[in-house]
């Protein structure tokens, strides 16, 4: 089947293309002046590693690779620096460019590599998980973690281009399909509510690598991702009432604050899964959200195999680390709620009693 090209269509555009085996495409999007190319994956991307590299020196480029641990404990600035220092080896120059494989902790960690190196230097993300197709190396959101939490290092650095090869799915293990799924389900909350009746009429057929509702499912989620972040790139804020890129953060508030509480054991996924089904609780208590579509959240999200509650660390240490979302403005407290499906918007500092009333529908009615 032939490939999809989605565009952003901004200040600045690219393309993010939808398909199978399409490392061909990899040179058309470095671009002409582009002599070095450092391929910067995870330890369990390697053989494909090698054969990228092979593929780019085939086409003429000097491919070097940079190998760095699997999943977020690659987002520190210690392998930030390590891929510093092979770039600096290596004589990397602003002509030369940096190509992201792998999950979105590689496209997070190499983007934040690409952003910072000589002040910026060409960045093209081939995601190998669900997640990083749908959401992390599209929009050109790049970070790293620090002691006190999560991505607050980073900077906004678009992508010259983004390669979604679905074949590489076929080898995603099955929690880490479930884990992307959080990120689509979001996607259709905040924006699109054609994929949350995908998802519904058969979550099976949804999550099947290679069915036609995957690949509509991908597409879609990246299409809200591409049409957010065009309108509001440094998530200064949108138009008209509307959260902007925030929108994209929608359950992210205490989902960030879970994974740093469970020391990033959580997936990303299940841990905003977490924070969708809270949120949307937050926004039922608020009188701004309707019984039923704050209840299908729960449902939808497990029935793709997310979790919707948490008992792992007390209320009081996930509040502490909400305060450093980023959406927080010196002491006030802001999250993304919805007022019906595809109606996002801010909810200020709301009250630590409601707060408390939320969180309580998200932990487990029976002890375990
Ligand atoms: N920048 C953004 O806009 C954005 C958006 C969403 C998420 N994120 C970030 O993305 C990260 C999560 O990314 P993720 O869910 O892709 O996880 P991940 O990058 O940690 O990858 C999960 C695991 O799967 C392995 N893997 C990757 N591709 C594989 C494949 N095809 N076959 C077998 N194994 C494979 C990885 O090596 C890793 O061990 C988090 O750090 C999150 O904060 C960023
Ligand atoms: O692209 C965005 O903007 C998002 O918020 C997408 C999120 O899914 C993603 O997890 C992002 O990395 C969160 O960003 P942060 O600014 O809260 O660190
Ligand atoms: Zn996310």
């Amino acid at each position: 089947m032939s490939a999809t090209t989605l565009r952003l269509q901004g200040d600045t555009s690219y393309d993010v293309v939808v398909g199978h085996h399409l490392t061909d495409r990899l040179p058309a999007l470095l671009g002409d002046g582009v002599v070095r190319v450092a391929v910067i994956h995870p330890t369990a991307m390697a053989d494909r590693a090698r054969a990228l590299r092979h593929a780019l020196d085939a086409a003429g480029f000097a491919a070097h690779g940079i190998e760095v641990p699997d999943g977020e404990t690659a987002k520190t600035a210690r392998v930030a620096e390590f891929c510093w220092s092979v770039l600096g080896q290596a004589g990397f120059t602003r002509s030369d460019a940096v190509v992201t494989l792998g999950g979105g902790s590689a496209t997070d960690l190499g983007g934040f590599v690409a952003a910072t190196w000589l002040r910026g230097v060409e960045v093209v993300h081939v995601p190998t998980t669900l997640l990083g197709m749908v959401d992390a190396a599209v929009g050109g959101k790049t970070g790293i973690n620090t002691d006190e939490g999560k991505n607050l290092v980073g900077s906004f650095h678009h992508p010259a281009g983004v390669l979604c090869d679905l074949s590489t799915l076929e080898t995603l293990p099955r929690n880490e399909l479930v884990s992307g799924m959080a990120e689509v389900v979001k996607c259709g909350f905040i924006a699109d509510p054609e994929i949350l009746s995908i998802v519904e009429r058969s979550p099976a057929t949804a999550m099947r690598v290679g069915s036609e509702e995957q690949r509509e499912l991908v597409e879609r989620a990246i299409q809200v991702k591409l049409d957010v972040v065009a309108g509001d790139f440094k998530e200064t804020g949108g138009a008209a009432g509307h959260p902007g890129r925030e929108a994209l953060n929608y359950g992210h508030t205490l989902g960030h604050a879970i994974e740093r509480a469970e020391s990033y054991r959580y997936r990303h996924g299940a841990a905003i899964s977490i924070g969708m089904v809270f949120v949307a609780e937050l926004a039922r208590l608020a009188g701004r959200l309707d019984d039923v579509t704050a209840a299908r959240h729960a449902d939808l999200l497990s029935a793709v195999g997310l979790p919707t509650s948490y008992d792992g660390a007390p209320w009081g240490d996930l509040l502490a680390s909400m305060r450093l979302d980023k959406k927080s403005r010196g002491d006030l407290l802001r999250f993304v709620v919805l007022e019906g499906v595809a109606r996002p918007v801010v909810l200020e500092g709301p009250s630590t009693d409601l707060l408390e009333q939320a969180f309580a529908a998200v932990r487990p009615r029976t002890p375990r």
